[in-house]
């Protein structure tokens, strides 16, 4: 290979008792899409913010252009020539595109635009300077990060999953980008769990595991199960099928539920009918910002209706459209929503306490005092289950990598053995192992007869885990979709309006 544009030798990091990298050697080629894989948790996020400057190796070398270097903090990192995109965007909702990037960018305003203009052509990261960052959408945004990184004429850019927020049609385009940045001198680090993605775009891959690099591909000459046995050290497991299930009693329904928002920066919903019944698993498609978090929170209790309205929502045949979150649950709902940290869990308290949030009704407290033997065991046991990797109950929820912190959350609420779970986004961040092990759970629950909603934005997840599919669009509900009579291409079709006042196949 050409003489490597940044190389690591033998770095490592580690958190306490938590070796997050070992020894890691990475080389990365000038001019190459490079991608970093692993399983949650493997270290990869921390790989990244080494070479953002965001925290400090303990030990081992990093080089840039063959010439020691020393990243102190980001602005050190920046100077070098390394960007970074995170995978939650930074921008202010209520400025322009224009006034974010004079944020960080020095330049007159119309200097400004004219550079957005031309970047955004030369890219295809078309966006408007003048529009307000709140109009637009999840993949406009990056758009924005990704022209305001450029701005600072990386060698180097970081994406840290960069599909995962973004909907089909996007991420193509955002691949056709990211070609045409390393064909003008950029090479890009992308971090990814979705394997025929990385396949698809990058030129290299390195494999980690356990803070470990365990190998370095061509991922063009291994096919997706190859990467996921080097990633998971084992084959994966064939998806569970869905047993033939009698349909029972209806545990979910709502009947025409309208719900009116004066915000700008929510999305009003227009007649919302569906039902869940127990056995069965209903999705909802769409990209988000149709309205997924109003009706969320509609469904969760997070917002309450007016009483005229309470009958417009009802599980297991009971209006709730009234009741407080805790009051639903103590029907047999359970509920992960697509917000882990500060609405699925508290990052400062340890796991033992986030049990306690939902789980506390099953005997995890005795006259009003918290048991701690049963607090613990019930913890330890969710921890086991779902294969969280974390150093115990006692670790703090924000310690945990991302995809942990998921599997813990939905966990916790299959724990809950409810009669009817909603989950948001169940395996947003996940790795493929940990991915098929929860919707593999998902699957037996419905067998057993458990009423499940599942709200996802990604298509092929809705395809393996639901019996019906309906899409939200513009704060409307297509008409249900059985899945078995519905091509992936009709629900695109949906997401994006086309087939709005169609009458569609019948579930
Ligand atoms: N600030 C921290 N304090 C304690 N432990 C940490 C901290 N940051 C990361 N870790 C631990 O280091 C390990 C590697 O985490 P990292 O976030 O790098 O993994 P990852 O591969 O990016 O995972 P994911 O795909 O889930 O985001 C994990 O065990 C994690 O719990």
């Amino acid at each position: 290979m050409t003489a490597p544009l940044l190389s690591l030798r033998g770095v490592s990091k580690s958190y306490g008792q938590i070796h997050a990298n070992q020894g890691i050697d990475l080389d990365v080629a000038p001019q190459s899409i490079h991608a970093i894989l692993g399983e949650n948790g493997a270290g990869k996020s921390t790989l990244m913010k080494l070479i953002y400057g965001v925290e400090m190796p303990d030990t081992g070398e990093m080089l840039w252009e063959g010439e020691p270097l020393k990243l102190t903090s980001p602005a050190v990192a920046r100077r070098y020539g390394i960007g970074m995109v995170f995978q939650h965007f930074s921008l202010l909702e209520t400025l322009t595109v224009a006034e974010n990037i004079a944020l960080v960018i020095d330049g007159r305003k119309a200097e400004l635009i004219e550079r957005i203009t031309t970047l955004g052509r030369e890219f295809g990261l078309e966006v408007d300077p003048l529009a307000h960052v709140h109009a637009l959408s999840v993949g406009e945004r990056q758009r924005v990060e990704i022209i305001r990184c450029l701005m600072t004429n990386p060698k180097l850019l970081i994406l840290d999953e960069p599909t995962s927020v973004l909907p089909p049609q996007s991420v193509t385009k955002l691949f056709e980008t990211l070609k045409k940045l390393r064909d003008s001198g950029v090479s890009i680090l992308f971090i990814s769990h979705k394997l025929e993605e990385i396949r698809a775009v990058c030129d290299h891959a390195t494999i980690l595991r356990s803070g470990l690099v365990t190998g370095n591909v061509d991922p063009r000459e291994h096919d997706a199960h190859d990467l996921a046995r080097m990633m998971i050290g084992r084959d994966m497991p064939e998806p569970a099928p869905a047993k033939p299930v009698d349909l029972g009693e209806a545990r979910l329904e709502l009947f025409g539920l309208s719900h009116q928002t004066d915000d700008p920066f929510k999305v009003s919903l227009s007649e919302i009918t569906l039902s869940v019944r127990s056995g069965e698993i209903l999705g909802i498609a769409g990209i988000s910002g149709n309205g997924q978090s109003e009706l969320s929170a509609l469904i969760s209790g997070e917002t309450v209706l007016p009483e005229m309205q309470a009958e417009q929502i009802q599980m297991m045949g009971q209006p709730v459209g009234q009741m407080m979150p805790a009051q639903r649950r103590s029907l047999g709902f359970a509920f992960v929503p697509e917000e882990r940290l500060g609405r699925g869990a508290v990052p400062e308290l340890p796991l033992v306490r986030n049990s306690l949030l939902t789980a506390h009704p099953l005997g995890l407290l005795s006259y009003g005092l918290v048991d701690k033997a049963k607090a613990r065991a019930f913890t330890q046991g969710c921890i086991d289950d779902f294969d969280v990797r974390t150093s115990g109950p006692d670790a703090e929820a924000g310690s945990l990598s991302g995809g942990n912190l998921q599997k813990f959350i939905v966990g916790r609420e299959i724990k809950l053995a409810p009669k009817l779970l909603f989950v948001a986004q169940p395996t947003w961040g996940v790795d493929i192992g940990a991915a098929s092990a929860i919707r593999q759970k998902l699957i037996a629950l419905r067998n057993e007869g458990v009423a499940i909603l599942v709200i996802s934005e990604e298509l092929e997840e809705l395809f393996e885990l639901c019996d019906r599919i309906q899409v939200l669009h513009a704060g409307s509900l297509s008409p249900s979709l059985n899945k078995r009579e519905t091509r992936p291409e009709d629900i695109g079709r949906f997401m994006i309006g086309a087939e709005a006042g169609k009458e569609a196949i019948a579930g």
